[in-house]
């Protein structure tokens, strides 16, 4: 684990970037950001946890939605500044919008932006609470 912990190079804030992974088919389902307990959770519990810079705290996706990500596979690139962790995602969407990917939203070459992919499930139901 402190050999992990110590190849992975966390910026100025002691973030890591983590690119979401669907372990079947490679879609690119989200990126968040992970500090080095995050990191250690992470392979600890299977169980993708991030560090939400915006909430400033731990954050086990999937723990009001339900939609969380149970870990397969976790890599780190050739100079440890990113992560990619290949997941089952429960529920079948990854973002809190309801869509499959956060990726979502497409530049087309006329420069315009183009909305890919239906909605599988309504936030609005999915989480209870607004923020
Ligand atoms: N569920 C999500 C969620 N799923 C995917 N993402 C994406 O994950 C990335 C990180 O989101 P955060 O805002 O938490 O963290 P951040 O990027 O560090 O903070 P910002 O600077 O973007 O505000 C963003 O690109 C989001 O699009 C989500 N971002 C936030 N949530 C919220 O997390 C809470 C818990 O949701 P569940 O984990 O699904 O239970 C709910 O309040 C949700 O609205
Ligand atoms: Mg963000
Ligand atoms: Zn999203």
């Amino acid at each position: 684990m402190d050999t992990i912990i110590k190849s992975l190079k966390f910026d100025e804030k002691g973030l890591i970037p983590a690119v979401v992974q669907d372990w079947k088919d490679n879609a690119v389902l989200m990126v968040a950001y992970m500090n080095k307990e995050a990191v250690k959770r992470t392979l600890k519990t299977k169980k993708a946890t991030f560090w939400s810079r915006s909430r400033q705290s731990f954050w086990v996706k999937g723990e009001s939605s339900g939609n969380i990500q149970k870990v397969k596979e976790f890599y780190y690139d050739c100079d440890g500044d990113c992560i990619l962790i290949k997941v089952q995602q429960i529920g079948g969407a990854a973002c809190h919008t309801g869509h499959r990917s956060c990726f979502f939203t497409k530049v087309t070459s006329a420069g315009n932006t183009k909305t890919v992919g239906k909605k599988l499930f309504d936030p609005e139901k999915v989480y209870k609470k607004t923020k």
